[in-house]
């Protein structure tokens, strides 16, 4: 099949390899043409993914045209806030029986929509939408370490044929019908990231990020079912598994930026200081938005909208938490 990802961050550049090791024909497309350039040259994305190399069989371009033009799959691996703009180019030239898998793991800030529903919003002909998520990151995936992840669609045939085109013996993919529950996983479990890195970066220990995983997944829940979700779809690779990953990994930039917030550097200086995304920012203002308008209880949520938007003290907001009036442990 001939598969275009848009976006050669960590990601993209990570999904093409997986694609183009089950055999297919694999087009990158890139934001800045020297950044194509180069990884065509040297055959290695070194601004995102430094000493890892790709098949050379991937052709990465910057023309976004001949990048999408009659390709069967199109995966969109930008960062959330941008997936818009993008496809709203993009949209031109893609086939109306194209499939759109969205990788990207957000909400959109302006309109509080999923990716998915951005993309039906700019594309209503086309109903084969999927998702793919789970635990993954792309350090680990471009170096073939046995990964699981989740797809999920509500068209049958779509599901199959993307589990097909991904899976193989160190990407091992599974499905789920459930959009929205695998969509809001990959997007919440951010802000539990960065909450997990802003606990060490205050130097407290296992007890507490292990109280954040498993507090964090349960206010994810709560969102969730709000929202349309199965619950079950929590306990699985996109909720709980990514959020342990991303909470405790030492390649999650958003980990990692929590750890320097907890260390008491501004959220402003993070930002500025790399070129790589940071979704868990823009999760929490939209997870905030969304616990406010839909009156759904999430503490750690809201906590980490006071600490990264109104310069709250992070040791106030963990100390916070930690003064809430007791009570039953229940969803
Ligand atoms: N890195 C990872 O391990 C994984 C990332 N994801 C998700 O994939 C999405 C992309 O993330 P990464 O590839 O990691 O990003 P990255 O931080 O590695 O790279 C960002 C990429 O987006 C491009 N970009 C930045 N602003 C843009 C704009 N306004 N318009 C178009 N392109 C723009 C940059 O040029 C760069 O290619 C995110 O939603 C992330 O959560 C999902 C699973 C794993
Ligand atoms: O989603 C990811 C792993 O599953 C990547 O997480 P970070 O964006 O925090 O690096």
């Amino acid at each position: 099949m001939r598969i275009s990802i848009l976006g050669a961050g960590s990601w993209g550049t990570a999904l093409s390899n997986v694609v183009s090791d089950n055999k297919h024909e694999v087009i990158l497309w890139a934001r800045r043409r020297e950044l194509a350039e180069e990884i065509n040259q040297i055959k290695e994305n070194r601004e995102y993914l430094p000493g890892a190399k790709i098949n050379s069989s991937i052709v990465v371009t910057h023309d976004l045209e001949y990048a999408v033009k009659n390709s069967e799959i199109v995966i969109l691996a930008t960062p959330s806030q941008a997936l818009r703009s993008i496809l709203r180019e993009a949209k031109k030239y893609i086939k109306n029986d194209t499939i759109i898998l969205n990788a990207s793991k957000g909400i959109e800030n302006e309109s509080l929509m999923r990716m998915s529903e951005v993309i039906k919003e700019e594309i209503p002909q086309n109903s084969q939408i999927a998702v793919i998520s789970g635990p993954s990151h792309a350090e680990e995936v471009i170096r073939r370490y046995p990964t699981a992840v989740v797809v999920a669609s509500k068209d049958k045939r779509v599901l199959k044929v993307l589990q097909e085109v991904f899976i193989n013996n160190y990407f091992r993919v599974y499905r789920n019908y459930d959009v929205i529950g695998v969509e809001l996983g990959g997007a919440l479990k951010n802000i539990i990231a960065i909450c997990s890195g802003v606990s060490e970066g205050l130097g407290y220990g296992d007890n507490t990020r292990a109280a954040l995983i498993t507090r964090g997944i349960i206010e994810i829940m709560r969102l969730g079912k709000k929202l349309g979700a199965k619950n079950s779809t929590f306990s699985g690779l996109s909720g709980i598994g990514d959020v342990i990953v991303t909470c405790s990994s030492m390649h999650s930039r958003n980990r990692r930026a929590g750890i320097e917030i907890g260390k008491g550097k501004k959220v402003d200086e993070i930002v500025k200081s790399t070129k790589m995304v940071i979704e868990g920012i823009y999760a929490t203002k939209a997870a905030k938005k969304l616990s406010d308008l839909y009156d759904v209880e999430m503490p750690i949520t809201q906590e980490a909208y006071k600490v990264l938007f109104e310069d709250k003290d992070p040791k106030k907001a963990v100390d916070d938490l930690m003064a809430r009036r007791g009570k039953i442990e229940v969803y």
